[in-house]
């Protein structure tokens, strides 16, 4: 795994915001330190009848702007410092989008790939069961993220309930819509990503429909966003998974690669296509592109290969995919980069809406769920491009400007007692 600190990136990055509004220290410290850090480890019973200990993290961020929200990731190089990170994004994307949420995050220490779906449902329950004193529908309401899905969210949902002794529904979002999902939820990061990605060319002159796209990750969020930005028209050239990636100067048939991938443990370096070729991630990076879209992993993008990434444009699908020493080199080249907390908001935002839709037992159609995340997004990216050009800052610093100041201004008319 990297040896970058992702939680060091997002200080910076909040000191540089602090000192562009010209805040003191103690106007925005709080945002430096997260509310609660739980670590906790537990049980799980193997198939073979042995026992394994895993560990998992929940970390609280901020509850300033209202209950913390953020997704549970399985990864076996999971720390910490990553939880930190993501949950302190977390923060920041939905103040940057305005939705009532603070931040957000929780791992598991594991590889999913090698348990069963009976040892997955055993260490999913029991880790909800020593979290279970933090999250709740009031409080801080978790979602799916890295190799956590749908189903994982169901287990979740029920292991709380049953704690609690009757269906809370509102505890986790991302949830199948049969016990209380959202319609769209399942599209919705990547439909945020192909919204960014569309207004985002707009305001830079170049159609959508002649764009060449590489997309790294062909998960929920690579998958959906690869789907959606080849119905604007554009070209996706690239696409990759942990095993590597594919390149076709063509353009890559989407349908058929998504279809190849919804068989679990493939893996598209044995995907074989005339006219396809295998690539490794590092060259899909570096490829020649007019947008890329990262939607993998944090820390891919370095001080490293930055200098050698042809494209114009940079949608961040992951959280944290872009180093601060690499963003200095890709604003020395003059490629757009619009940061991870704007451009992946639209998991979280119809989130938003599943919780609203729980705790009023509404229900949604479709077309209602994908209209107002396209209204909630586009008013974002134009406040994000907006600041960008008024005060001559990047994409990133702008986001984090904007959020930064609703973050100070809800804690100081909350106020600090005594
Ligand atoms: N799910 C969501 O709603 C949201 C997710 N995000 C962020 O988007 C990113 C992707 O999440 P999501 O799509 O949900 O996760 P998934 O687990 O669905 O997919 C992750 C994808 O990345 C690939 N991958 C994993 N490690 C690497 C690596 N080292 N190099 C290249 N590819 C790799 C995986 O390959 P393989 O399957 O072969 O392992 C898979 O294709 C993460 O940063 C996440 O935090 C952000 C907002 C919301
Ligand atoms: O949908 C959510 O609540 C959070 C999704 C998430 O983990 C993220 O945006 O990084």
């Amino acid at each position: 795994m990297s040896t970058y600190n992702p939680y060091d990136n997002v200080l910076e990055t909040i000191r540089n915001a602090a000192s562009i509004l010209g805040l003191a220290e103690s106007d925005y410290a709080t945002t430096m330190y997260p509310e609660r850090e739980l670590k906790v480890s537990f049980p799980v019973m193997m198939d073979d009848g042995t026992v394994k200990i895993f560990e998992g993290y929940r970390v609280q961020h901020s509850s300033s702007r209202g209950p913390c929200k953020g997704g549970i990731r399985y990864h076996q190089d999971v720390n910490i410092d990553e939880v930190k990170a993501l949950a302190a994004w977390m923060t920041f994307k939905c103040a940057v989008v305005g939705i009532p949420y603070g931040g957000a995050k929780g791992a598991v220490k594991v590889d999913p790939s090698k348990l069963s779906s009976a040892e997955l449902q055993r260490l999913t329950r029991r880790y909800t069961a020593m979290i279970a004193p933090l999250i709740g529908p009031d409080q801080d309401i978790p979602a799916p993220d890295v190799n956590t899905n749908g189903q994982v969210m169901g287990w979740i949902m029920d292991t709380y309930s049953m704690l609690k002794g009757h269906a809370i529904p509102g505890v986790v979002t991302g949830k199948p819509i049969e016990i209380g999902g959202s319609l769209g939820r399942v599209e919705a990061t990547g439909r945020g990503v192909m919204i960014t990605t569309r207004e985002s060319l707009k305001k830079l002159g170049i159609p959508a429909d002649k764009a060449r796209v590489a997309i790294q990750g062909m998960g929920n969020v690579g998958s959906i966003s690869a789907k959606l930005i080849a119905e604007l028209g554009a070209k996706i050239v690239a696409v990759s998974d942990v095993s590597g990636g594919l390149y076709s100067s063509e353009g890559l048939n989407i349908s058929a690669i998504r279809e190849y991938l919804s068989v679990r443990g493939r893996l598209l370096k044995d995907y074989n296509e005339p006219g396809v070729n295998h690539i490794t991630n590092q060259e899909l990076i570096t490829c020649g592109a007019d947008v890329l879209v990262p939607a993998a992993m944090e820390n891919q993008i370095t001080e490293k290969n930055a200098a050698d990434i042809q494209v114009k444009v940079i949608v961040e699908g992951a959280n944290g995919p872009t180093t601060v020493a690499a963003d200095k080199i890709l604003e020395e080249k003059g490629i757009v980069v619009v940061p991870d907390i704007l451009a992946n908001a639209g998991g979280v935002v119809v989130s938003y809406f599943e919780w609203v839709q729980n705790l009023q037992s509404l229900v949604w159609d479709e077309d209602e769920v994908n209209k107002t995340l396209n209204r909630i997004m586009c008013k974002a990216i134009d406040e994000v491009f907006d600041l960008h050009t008024e005060k001559k800052i990047t994409l990133r610093a702008s986001a984090y400007c904007l959020a930064l100041k609703k973050l100070v201004t809800a804690k100081n008319i909350r106020g600090i007692f005594p």
